[in-house]
């Protein structure tokens, strides 16, 4: 059984995720429904602060708010002590709504606005890290107007090819994101930032990809940063007291994923930085981290009422359910993988391969692929596990269909951080062009 967290079977045959009947979840909030384990983010992210702690180094975790950002997700990552890293305005009005410590912020995008900008310097967030020469001068400038000074991260792009989707790559060198560390980008932005009376350069930061199993990317990126690290403190007298490392951590979505355990994946990173310090003569820095998908992505299902069923006889059988692509987009975009049960008959036996259908109106809405699953019928629960990363985040209203809550579980209780969207939601936006609109 492909079980995370609190997850078990009741003696009714249900999924119970913190001590909550699935099948009672769905009765009382409806679905589609992501459902949160708290008690397993918290596991997680007490997981990385403890292995930073056991290595003596001094660090910040900052969790990747855009892999799942809710007011409820921010008080949850200040209760627990980490970072926050923000990419848009949206993502850090969501941060100071939930009254997170701004100078825990780090602010993130490789197109900020003079607004977001702005935003970000007015309410004093402990980091911009800057992505760009435009971002650069338009910072610069726009302390000065503000007469605030802040600090920063340059965000360099190492080179490095991770082993892991095109779309979610960012470290190699045909990448929009951040400076190039080979062509003397890197170096002719740190000069100018160096230069500025308004900015303090805490260090760099580099991020690879994401859902990624090993860390060869990372100490590859770890080694190349630092050739140029002691070729800086050579030229122009800096050292770093920051190096970001970035999220990427991958996770298991299906029995065929292998990631190395979260801890692991720091230490060799540490292991390897320490080596690195230590051959060129070069202080610690301070070593900061982002993980999204690894905080928070097995702590996540969806619950599903399945539906309609099309069978193409000796080709495949579909089975859709009430939300798809609009709630998912994982599949859709990156042919991500699933696994899934029937939440309401968990210990019935497979009696057929079906494939998820969502009920979107585009052929590319399925779900999962080839799903051994007990014969569904049109009221059963599907279970779809380890959505709590960038589905929420990524949810959507294609085909105007509201997106669904989001309940949090914890020690027996469910609570409900964000309500089902509603139709009058969707019109909320909505203009008339004549005066002739029905309620
Ligand atoms: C700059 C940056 N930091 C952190 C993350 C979080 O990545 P992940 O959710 O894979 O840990 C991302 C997303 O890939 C990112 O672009
Ligand atoms: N959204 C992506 C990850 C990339 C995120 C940020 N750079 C996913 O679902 O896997």
């Amino acid at each position: 059984m492909f079980f995370h967290g609190t997850m078990k079977v009741n003696e009714k045959g249900h999924l119970e995720i913190g001590g909550m009947d699935t099948v009672d979840l769905a009765g009382q909030f409806g679905t589609p429904l992501y459902v949160y384990d708290v008690a397993l983010i918290r596991e997680r992210a007490r997981g990385f602060k403890q292995t930073f702690d056991k290595l003596g180094i001094k660090a910040q975790v900052a969790y990747a708010s855009k892999a799942f950002s809710t007011v409820a997700m921010v008080q949850l990552v200040d209760e627990e002590g980490l970072s926050l890293d923000v990419v848009s305005g949206g993502e850090l009005y969501t941060a100071l709504a939930a009254d997170f410590p701004p100078e825990r912020i780090h602010f993130h995008g490789n197109n900020k606005s003079r607004e977001e900008l702005e935003m970000a310097l007015k309410n004093q967030v402990g980091c911009i890290v800057v992505d760009n020469f435009y971002e650069l001068e338009l910072l610069e400038e726009i302390c000065e107007s503000l007469a605030a000074r802040t600090k920063i991260l340059l965000r360099v792009t190492p080179g490095i090819e991770a082993h892991t989707h095109d779309y979610i790559l960012t470290g190699q060198e045909d990448s929009k994101f951040g400076f190039d560390l080979q062509n003397g980008q890197a170096e002719t932005a740190l000069q100018k930032a160096l230069n500025s009376s308004w900015i303090e350069t805490l260090g760099l930061h580099c991020h690879i990809g994401s859902q990624i199993f090993d860390t060869t990317g990372f100490i590859l990126a770890a080694k190349k940063i630092f050739e140029k690290m002691a070729e800086w403190k050579e030229k122009h007298a800096y050292e770093p007291i920051v190096l970001n490392l970035g999220g990427g951590f991958g996770i298991r979505y299906t029995e065929d994923d292998d990631p190395i355990h979260a801890s692991q994946y720091v230490e060799e990173i540490i292991g390897e930085v320490k080596k690195q310090a230590e051959h060129y003569s070069m202080k610690m820095p301070e070593i900061w981290i982002e993980p999204g998908r690894s905080l928070v992505g097995d702590a996540g299902t969806t619950l599903y009422q399945t539906g309609s069923r099309k069978e193409v006889p000796n080709v495949r059988n579909y089975l859709a359910v009430d939300g798809g692509m609009s709630d998912n987009i994982r599949p859709a975009l990156y042919q991500a993988k699933y696994e899934a049960v029937l939440a309401n008959r968990v210990l019935d036996k497979p009696e057929e391969t079906v494939s998820i259908a969502g009920k979107c109106c585009e052929s590319g809405d399925m779900l999962i692929w080839d799903l051994p699953l007990p014969k569904a019928g049109d009221q059963d629960l599907l279970a779809v596990f380890c959505t709590g990363a960038y589905g929420y985040s990524m949810a959507n209203n294609y085909n105007r269909i509201p997106r669904p809550p989001v309940v949090f579980i914890e020690n027996g209780e469910a609570k409900l951080v964000v309500k089902r969207e509603t139709y009058e939601d969707i019109l909320r936006l909505d203009l008339p062009i004549n005066e002739k609109i029905k309620n």
